[in-house]
């Protein structure tokens, strides 16, 4: 039979489940995995009645397919999304569909559409957020590329989606390699959240001597809050899970050594190409860099020391400044990445649409979190917006919590805790507030050591002056 109506290639966490969620909503679907046994206990996850195939055989992968074939690609990014292109191209037909669901860096997905466009193959990228429970019972789908391509998939897509008051979480979102692109700034965003949570974590624990049963209780509350996320959920429950093996809580025996795919690190890299400030992401990344030099730490930890000489500050006053902070910090962490978006639509010719993104995001995916609803509104009054700190309504939420992040830096600074996130975060929005900045000295040093003349307030064009004659 070769009528089933949706491939994937790549049963591991996200494909697995991604199929099966398929199954769920009546698809008729394949999957092929080199490893057999993931093949064939895709079928027994199944409910009964679903149509569903594992195989390990490319050939009977795409022979099972209906015509014009839809595959997507679930396998880690990188080479591995070659080798499968290089071993299902000669198998493939003209008019053919593959879906890139993966993580790919946005640049190799506009290589494989160009090579297989020449090919008469439609090729696009799909970011995808959520996880494995998104994935199986409601994902977040960043789609761009081929349009056409995308509107014959829709249905599927749409079906197997998360919903927002009954909106899918999936739209089609620009050009070229579009959906990767915000897929990737959406982990950056990711990644500099995880961080004010753990940051926040150290200044209530190391810093105030919370315990686990405090801390999951404060994150319970703010999720209870304006502060809701899924971020700050899991959190939550991460605090309350007990080890099996010992009793005691699972995350006092978790290493800090903190690993990454690299998602952070392309948004941050990316964005300084394109030159859009994100020193949130940046110091995201960089802690997690700092934590892996353990040996190192140690060592500090013992020779470089600080005394705490926090004036007293009880943990009511605390937990309710950095509540404060927390939201302040947050908005800001959206606002760069969001920001980066709005550049790099333009750079790259997207044709992103600002409000579709955060519309998205709003359900299904791992950043979504109650404030997306405020960003769509302020998309909504101003389509166009190049910073959503600008929007008049965000803009009077971090009015009223700045003192809040101040005070909670200064304490963090007396207790010697790292915030590094908040700290930038901070200073990014003192920056985007000053009208002006000290750069203007920066232009004079290039200028004395390295002519590399400065422009003036009081007239046009470029000047150089012999500094020390
Ligand atoms: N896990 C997550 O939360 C999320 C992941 N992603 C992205 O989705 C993609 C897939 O991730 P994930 O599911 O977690 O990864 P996994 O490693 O769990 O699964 C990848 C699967 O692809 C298989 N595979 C690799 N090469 C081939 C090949 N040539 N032919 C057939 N199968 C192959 C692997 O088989 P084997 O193990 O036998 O090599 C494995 O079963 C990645 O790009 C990831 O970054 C996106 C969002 C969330
Ligand atoms: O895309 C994801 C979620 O949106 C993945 O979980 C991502 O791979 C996590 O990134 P890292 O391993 O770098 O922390």
């Amino acid at each position: 039979m070769s009528n089933y109506e949706f491939g994937i290639v790549g049963l591991g966490v996200m494909g697995r489940n991604l199929l099966l969620n398929m199954a769920d909503h009546h698809f008729s679907v394949v999957g092929l995995d080199l490893d057999a046994e993931k093949a064939s206990t895709l079928e027994k996850e199944a409910s009964s009645g679903h149509l569903i195939k594992g195989t390990t055989s490319p050939e009977e992968f795409v022979t099972l397919l209906k015509k014009p074939r839809a595959i997507m690609l679930l396998v880690p990014a990188g080479k591995p999304v070659d080798l499968v292109i290089e071993s299902i191209m000669p198998l493939l037909e003209e008019g053919d569909i593959i879906v890139d669901g993966g993580n790919s860096f946005f640049t190799d997905t506009d290589r494989r559409v160009a090579e297989l466009t020449e090919k008469n193959i439609h090729y696009f990228g799909m970011g995808i957020s959520g996880g494995e429970k998104g994935a199986r019972f409601g994902p977040s789908m960043m789609p761009g590329g081929h349009r056409e391509s995308y509107e014959r998939l829709r249905p599927i897509f749409e079906a197997v989606s998360a919903k927002v008051n009954g909106e899918p979480c999936v739209a089609y979102l620009g050009r070229g390699s579009a959906g990767n692109y915000v897929k990737m700034v959406h982990n950056g965003i990711e990644y500099a959240i995880m961080a004010l949570i753990s940051e926040t974590y150290d200044l209530l624990h190391r810093g105030f001597g919370f315990k686990d049963d405090k801390l999951q209780e404060v994150f319970e509350s703010w999720n209870n809050s304006d502060l809701q996320s899924f971020l700050m959920e899991i959190t939550s429950e991460i605090f309350k899970k007990e080890d099996k093996t010992t009793g005691r809580r699972l995350i006092n025996l978790i290493s800090d050594v903190a690993r990454a795919k690299g998602t952070g690190k392309w948004t941050a890299q990316n964005a300084m190409n394109i030159q859009v400030p994100v020193p949130s992401i940046d110091a995201a990344v960089t802690m997690r860099d700092i934590s892996k030099y353990k040996m190192e730490r140690m060592a500090a930890s013992k020779a470089l020391i600080w005394k705490d000489n926090t004036e007293n500050v009880g943990e009511t006053e605390i937990v309710s400044i950095l509540k404060d902070a927390f939201y302040f910090a947050m908005l800001t962490v959206y606002a760069q990445g969001m920001s980066q978006l709005f550049v790099a639509s333009k750079e790259y010719d997207y044709g992103l649409n600002l409000e579709e993104v955060v519309k998205i995001w709003r359900g299904g995916c791992i950043i979504r979190a109650a404030c997306l609803d405020d960003f769509m509104h302020a998309y909504r009054r101003t389509p166009n917006s190049s910073n959503l700190l600008l929007d008049k309504q965000i803009a009077s939420i971090m009015q009223k919590n700045q003192s809040a992040i101040r005070s909670t830096i200064k304490i963090a600074v007396d207790k010697g805790i790292p915030l590094a996130v908040f700290m930038s975060s901070l200073s990014y929005f003192d920056a985007l507030r000053s009208e002006t900045l000290p750069t203007n000295l920066i232009q004079a040093q290039r200028d004395y050591f390295g002519a590399h003349l400065y422009e003036r307030i009081d007239m046009e064009g470029f000047f150089h002056t012999n500094w020390d004659e």
